[in-house]
Order: structure tokens, then C-alpha cells, then sequence
């Protein structure tokens, strides 16, 4: 695991996405910080350290996903305040965000913008398609009318929706 690890971030990803618990892990994996044991009871920021090392060591922005999303290119800090518990009650939403980052980052790439103002964009696009899921659906939402929700308003959000929705916060700036 360690060593796949490695040879993983050796291709020098743009962006790496990881619950706490899998960042926590990376850190550990790649030797270059401590963590208190893998499970997933740890918040978003408790990875922060770890995630702000890898950034900095591998040049690349580093997403650790959760209630709070902090993405970090290992000086500047940026959280993502959307989304929904019930996100952790379906399989994939890991996956599918971290695609959506991808999708993100070439986008933005031969623009002003950078990997980690992208990366926050994808984050807060996909969650807010999950709070619009749960305002649409009809109550109580169980995670089988969510899952095929989520992708109805992942096809039908327009950038306005999420300009007026997304709620970013500074954690760091460069100078911090
Ligand atoms: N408690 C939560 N509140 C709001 N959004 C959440 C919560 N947990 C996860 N998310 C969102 O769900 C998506 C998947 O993240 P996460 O559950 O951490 O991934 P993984 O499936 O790898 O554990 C992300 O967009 C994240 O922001
Ligand atoms: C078991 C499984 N099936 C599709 S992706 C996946 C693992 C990742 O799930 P998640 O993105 O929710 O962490």
C-alpha cells in the first residue's frame, strides 16, 4: 500500500482527494507525517497537517473531503461549507467528486485560475447538487431517491446556481 502510494503520487498529480482518514493515511504511507490510526472517525480538519505536507512535498493541491472541505496547496487554505451527511450514506461520492475535480482542473487550465480554486469549485458544484436533491425530493429522503437525485441536479445545475450557493471560507492565506 505504502509503496503503491508512492509510485502514485511519483506521477506528480495535480490534485490528490481523500476523506480524512485517507489523508491521514497518505501522510503516514509516504513517511513524511504522523497519524493517530486510520478509521473514519476523524473530521476533515484533523487531516490538515497531513494534507498541507503532501501539498508542499509533491507540488500538488491536496482535498481533504467532508462536513468541511479544506483544500490546500500546502500554504493557502480554502473550505467548502456545502453538502449533506446523507453524501456518506452512498457508495461513489468519493469517486464521483474526484472525477468532477478532474473535469475542473483541465477546465480551468490555459485560464487565470488555479488547481485549487478549481478543485474548491468542483467540490462546492457537486455538493451543491446534493442540497438541491434534498430540497426536491419528497421527505424523508432515503439514500436510494438521493443517488438518482444527486444526478438529476448534477445534469441540471447552471453555473448561477452554484455562484449564489457555494459557500467558500478562507482557513489560511499565503502569508499565515
Ligand atoms: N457530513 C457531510 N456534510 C456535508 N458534505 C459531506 C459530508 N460528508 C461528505 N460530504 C461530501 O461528500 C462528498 C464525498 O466526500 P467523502 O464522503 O469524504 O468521500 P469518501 O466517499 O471518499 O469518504 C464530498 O463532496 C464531501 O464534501
Ligand atoms: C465500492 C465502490 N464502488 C464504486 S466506487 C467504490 C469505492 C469508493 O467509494 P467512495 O467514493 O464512496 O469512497
Amino acid at each position: 500500500m505504502a509503496n503503491l502510494c508512492k509510485e502514485l503520487l511519483a506521477l506528480k498529480p495535480a490534485v490528490v482527494r481523500g476523506n480524512a482518514s485517507e489523508i491521514l493515511a497518505l501522510g503516514a504511507a509516504t513517511g513524511k507525517t504522523q497519524t493517530r490510526g486510520v478509521d473514519s472517525s476523524h473530521g476533515a480538519e484533523d487531516a490538515l497537517p497531513a494534507a498541507r505536507a503532501i501539498a508542499s512535498l509533491h507540488s500538488c493541491v491536496v482535498a481533504v473531503s467532508g462536513e468541511v472541505d479544506f483544500v490546500t496547496d500546502g500554504d493557502c487554505v480554502a473550505m467548502v461549507h456545502n453538502g449533506d451527511a446523507l453524501l456518506q450514506a452512498i457508495t461513489a461520492t468519493g469517486c464521483s467528486v474526484t472525477a468532477l475535480i478532474a473535469a475542473f482542473v483541465v477546465a480551468a487550465r490555459g485560464t487565470p485560475e488555479s488547481d485549487l480554486v478549481a478543485t474548491a469549485h468542483a467540490l462546492a458544484f457537486f455538493n451543491v447538487a446534493a442540497e438541491a436533491a434534498l430540497e426536491r425530493l419528497p421527505k424523508p429522503v432515503g439514500p436510494g431517491s438521493f443517488r438518482v437525485g444527486l444526478l438529476d441536479q448534477l445534469y441540471l445545475l447552471r453555473g448561477e446556481d452554484i455562484a449564489s450557493r457555494a459557500k467558500f471560507g478562507v482557513y489560511a492565506t499565503r502569508s499565515d
